[in-house]
This record gives C-alpha cells, structure tokens and sequence, in this order.
C-alpha cells in the first residue's frame, strides 16, 4: 500500500537539516527516541560520520520506520553470482597504465535481457581500498530493467551517479527521487535505494568515495553566489510502503567491492518521517551558474567545479565533480580550447550529449576517458587547427553538450575488464599525431 501524495515532491537547499512526515505528527516531538513513537513506529540512527565528529562536519539522520532494518534474514553470497564490480585496487585485482586511455560508447543491454542496475554495474578503475576508507572508484552502468523487489546498500562510499541515457527512478528510504540526463543524484554510505528505469535500457557514470562526503566548492573571490547554488538541491521527501502479503525482498548489501544478499519479507521503503542532514539528493545540471574568462586565457576547469570531495590536503580532492556546460566564449588572443595539460591530478571524463569542446569525433556520448596522474592529453589535432586560425568573435561554445570529469588525487588503476574492453580506442593516441609544428625561429 502506498501513502497518498505527489511522490516526487523534494525539499530545497544543500546540507540543511531537514525533516519530512508522509503521516502528519509522525516525527516525534522535542526528542529522537521516545519509548514508544507516534503511530507505533521504530526510530533508528542513520550515521554518515563518526559520532563525535565535529557540528560544521557531523551528519546523521533518524528513520521512523515500520520495521527496524534488522528485521532480514541471513546474510549471504549475492544470489545472482558473478559482479561486475571492484573493491580494494591493488596488483592483483587491477592493472596500472600511464597510458591516455579512451574508450567508445559501452553497449547497454536489450530491453528484455532482464539486467538491472546491480547486474549492470562494472567498475572501470578506481585506487585505495574502503576497508581503509581510502580511495575512490569509477563505475558504469548500463541496464535495461528495474530492479524488482531488490534493494541495494553500498557500505564502501558515496555514490555520486550521472545518467547519460535514460532516466532513474530511485526508491529510497528517504523518499523517491526522479533523475533525467543532464541531473546528478548522491547516494550516500549504507541507504537502502531500488532504481527503476521508466525509459527502458539506460546508461550512466558513477563517482564513488571511499571516504568523505560531497561538498559544495568554496567561492572565494567569486563571492557568495554563482557555480552551484545551494537551493537548487533538491532532497526527497518521505513515502512509505507498508507490505501486508509477504512479499519477497532482496537487500543488496556492497560491502568491500564484494555484494551479498538477504532475503526480508517487506519493502525496506517503509519510513514513515525522518529528520536529519544525512540524506540523498539530485541537481539538474542546467541549474550551474558558469563563471569564466570574460577578458582573455583559458580559466583552469575547477571554475567549474559542481562538488568536491575534500581530502585532508587543503584544496587537493578525493574527488571533484567538474562539468562543461554551454556558455559564452569571449576570450581575446587567446587559444580557446582546453590547454595542453599534465596533470598531478587524475582525469576521468565522461559524454552526456554533444561534443566536447576539446575533441572533434572519438569521445562520445556514452564512452569515456581517462588521463591519470601526468599523462599528457589537450586538444586533438582538428580541434588544435581549428583553435589556432578561428576568428575570435565572441560567441557559444558547448550548446547542446554536457561533459563531465572526475578528478582525482589519486592515480587510478583500471580493472581487466576497462582495460581490455572491446570499446576501448587503441588508437586514441593518433589523436594528437597530426598537429603540425609549426615552430619557426625566424618567425614571431
Ligand atoms: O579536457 C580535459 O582534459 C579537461 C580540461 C579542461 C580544461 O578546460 C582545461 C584543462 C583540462 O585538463
Ligand atoms: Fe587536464
């Protein structure tokens, strides 16, 4: 039976403290565990940080459920068997290249192949391990049926998922979040969520840290509005299904890279009211406030920076989340595209439509890239000779298009399975081998 209501009705605003009631009075009041809790609920914490981590950093949030989590049976190896995905990045589980790596779109399933997000999770690369909370990994999905009475549970991170086809219709414990391409959502460490995908095969990117949770950049001198705004975040608000026939659930649980399952006669979707600043959200990335160049040179793509997350070294990220979206160009004498780079930093890039301002052909929606710790990468030669005899009127650049980067800190390892992928572009390095030199001495 579902609660009455708009189910995708969310809340505004990033990292509030909010609360939300599908039945009206079920937050207790002026305390978090009273003996017994308005309609007969149960209250259980959900901890995003340690206990004792300080107010500015510390997230939790309390569930009044139907039933307590516990309630499930034993815990098992995944039923289904064999995964797609990695925990712990070492030698043995992964191999390391400093190679510029691309790969074409990564096929998605047929409709009727019954694959669903879980099964259709692969992991791409990644570095650390989460039983250290330690690390970040990339993953892609590519799935063509909804999970059915299936929920999942990922101890080991945040997962921070950018569709690229197909929308997601995500059951959480918090509520349902409806996600279209061209929106991001996070799902943080240990929440219970079924994805349900209304447009049939769907294909998409995932971020997840190990450790930390996603933040809003500081502005600095850009000041206290632009890039990302806070209210445009957007937090579901509480639904519940209470199951009276004994249905069949399977919980998911991913636990160091490994999946296990356990078998529950109730949807785990059965909060009725919570409260807290723990708690899932999406982003339309249309929302971004672009700040750039409006003089000359090319601005560092951090400019562009959505969410980060922090690692201890200030300003150095576990992982940043980093788009490029349309926008005005209006550089003067200036090389307009992505300089050539190298970068102590690690970048994995992602197509959710168009084509990216620095390739002209090979990087495509659906398909990725990944230039890790100091492998060279810029612009490919077309791009290159354009860029250099263009006349610099001022103009649009990227309409139509959305690329994004995960940039990291750490030098990324890629599993057998990226590395030897049929899509994968063996000759990704011609893309440079037609810039010409044109260094002339006698020339200035
Ligand atoms: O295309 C890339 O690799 C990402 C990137 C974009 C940019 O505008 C500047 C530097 C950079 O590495
Ligand atoms: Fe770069």
């Amino acid at each position: 039976m579902l609660a009455d209501g708009d189910p995708y009705r969310y809340q505004s605003g990033f990292g509030n403290h909010f609360s939300s009631e599908a039945l009206e009075g079920a937050l207790p009041a002026g305390q978090n565990t009273p003996q017994v809790c308005p309609y007969g609920l149960y209250a259980e914490q959900l901890s995003g940080t340690a206990f004792t981590v300080g107010r500015s950093g510390n997230q939790r949030s309390w569930l009044y459920r139907i039933r307590p989590s516990t309630m499930h049976g034993p815990v098992e190896p995944y039923s289904r068997g064999a995964h797609g995905l990695t925990g712990a990045f070492d030698a043995r589980s992964s191999v390391a290249t400093p190679a510029q790596i691309r790969w074409l779109p990564f096929p998605v399933p047929d409709e009727g192949s019954g694959v669903d997000f879980v099964d259709g999770m692969r992991t791409l690369g990644g570095a650390g391990d989460p039983a250290l909370k330690n690390g970040m990994a990339v993953h892609i999905y590519a799935a063509a049926a909804s999970m059915a009475r299936r929920a999942l549970s990922n101890a080991d991170g945040d997962l921070l998922i950018v569709p690229q086809q197909g929308r997601l219709d995500i059951a959480t414990e918090f509520g349902p979040l409806m996600v279209a391409p061209n929106e991001i959502v996070v799902i943080q460490r240990g929440m219970r969520f079924s994805v349900g995908l209304p447009d049939g095969p769907s294909r998409g990117y995932i971020l997840e840290v190990f450790d930390g949770h996603f933040e809003l950049p500081d502005l600095g001198p850009i000041g206290a509005n632009g890039l990302a705004n806070p209210r445009d975040f957007q937090t579901p608000t509480a639904r519940y299904e209470l199951t009276t026939t004994g249905d069949a659930w399977e919980i998911v649980s991913k636990y160091q890279g490994e999946l296990f399952s356990a078998r529950q006669d109730h949807s785990p979707f059965d909060v009725v009211a919570w409260h807290g600043n723990y708690a899932p959200f999406k982003y339309n990335l249309a929302d971004f406030a672009v700040v750039g160049s409006v003089s000359f040179d090319h601005i560092d793509p951090s400019i562009f920076t959505v969410l980060t997350c922090k690692s201890a070294h200030p300003g150095t990220a576990v992982a940043d989340f980093v788009i490029f979206p349309p926008r005005f160009e209006v550089q003067m004498h200036t090389f307009r595209p992505p300089y050539f780079h190298r970068n102590c930093m690690s970048e994995f890039m992602g197509l959710i439509c168009g084509e990216y301002e620095a390739k002209k052909g090979g990087f495509q929606p659906g398909g990725a890239s990944l230039h890790s710790t100091m492998a060279p990468h810029g612009p490919d030669a077309k791009t290159v000779e354009h860029a250099v005899s263009r006349a610099l009127a001022p103009g649009r650049v990227a309409d139509g298009t959305q690329a994004f980067m995960f940039e990291s800190m750490f030098q990324l390892r890629l599993t057998p399975w990226a590395a030897e992928h049929t899509q994968r572009d063996r000759d990704y390095y011609k893309a440079w081998e037609a810039i010409p030199v044109t260094f002339d001495p006698a020339r200035k």
